[in-house]
């Protein structure tokens, strides 16, 4: 990471305990401004856990959660997302009865703070709005389907480009590429990869598929019963013998991590 430049996030001995269990223990790292950085871990790793505690959805036991210099732990969902903290979810939490550029629409309306009632003249007002957030995910030509006949994979893009309307400088993806097929995760996280590298924004994922984090993250963290392990790019957790003992009991590939 560039020493000069301020982490956009920085968390500190973050633990959360469960009556003793630690689901995660005294965690700490940094996200840089730009960077595209994965959280990645064997099930019950605590990398929910560790995401919910980002987000306001869940109180640390202890530790510290710092966003562009300002502390936001205990702060609630709504107060770290209007400073600039998006996040997607494993689940895409659009409207299906509304067409895919309503869905973007409906994210600006709120962005702007404007309110339903107003929602005739809105819908006119943010259109050309929402269609350059379709065009970032490659969805102009679909603006006007409806969301309930979409594909997964264009489902998943729409979350992305509401996720975008909220301008944040930090977004948390779960699992973003969970229930798609091979080449559309790819697809995806390489769209992902291009908008951090075209708008700064900061991205930190949880992926399964070890071939979209080791194709696309600048660095990667490893966590394991709680515990981080590892922190660094590619190479240097790859070459990790503690990362490479919880994947594959001392082999050295990762290809039979998917789904660990
Ligand atoms: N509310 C809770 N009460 C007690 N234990 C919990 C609670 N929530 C999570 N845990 C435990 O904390 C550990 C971490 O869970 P978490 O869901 O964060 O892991 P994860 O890395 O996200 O797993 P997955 O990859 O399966 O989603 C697990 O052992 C889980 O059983």
């Amino acid at each position: 990471m560039d020493p000069i430049r301020e982490p956009i996030l920085r968390v500190e001995s973050l633990t959360k305990s469960y009556d003793g269990f630690l689901a995660v223990n005294d965690v700490s790292f940094d996200v840089a401004p730009g960077e595209l950085k994965a959280l990645i871990g064997p099930n019950g790793a605590g990398k929910s856990t560790c995401f919910n505690m980002l987000m306001g959805q869940l109180k640390p036991t202890r530790g510290t959660v710092t966003f562009d210099g300002r502390a936001i732990t205990g702060l609630k969902p709504r107060q770290i997302w209007r400073l600039g903290v998006g996040r997607t979810f494993q689940i895409t939490g659009t409207y299906q009865s509304m067409s895919v550029i309503e869905n973007v629409q409906m994210a600006l309306i709120s962005h702007h703070r404007r309110i339903f009632s107003v929602a005739p003249y809105a819908w006119k007002l943010y259109r050309d709005e929402a269609m350059e957030f379709l065009a970032t995910v490659g969805m102009e030509a679909q603006a006007d389907r409806p969301c309930s006949i979409l594909a997964y994979g264009d489902l998943k893009r729409l979350e992305l480009a509401i996720a975008l309307t909220h301008r944040p400088r930090l977004l948390l993806m779960d699992e973003p590429t969970a229930g798609m097929a091979p080449s559309a995760r790819i697809e995806l996280m390489q769209l992902t990869a291009d908008i951090v590298r075209e708008q700064g924004v900061s991205v930190l994922f949880t992926e399964h598929d070890m071939d979209v984090v080791f194709a696309h993250a600048h660095h990667i963290m490893v966590l394991n019963r709680g515990q981080l392990i590892a922190d660094g790019d590619a190479a240097a957790v790859r070459a990790n013998p503690q990362v490479q003992e919880v994947y594959l009991g001392g082999g050295t590939l990762f290809k039979e991590a998917d789904h660990a």
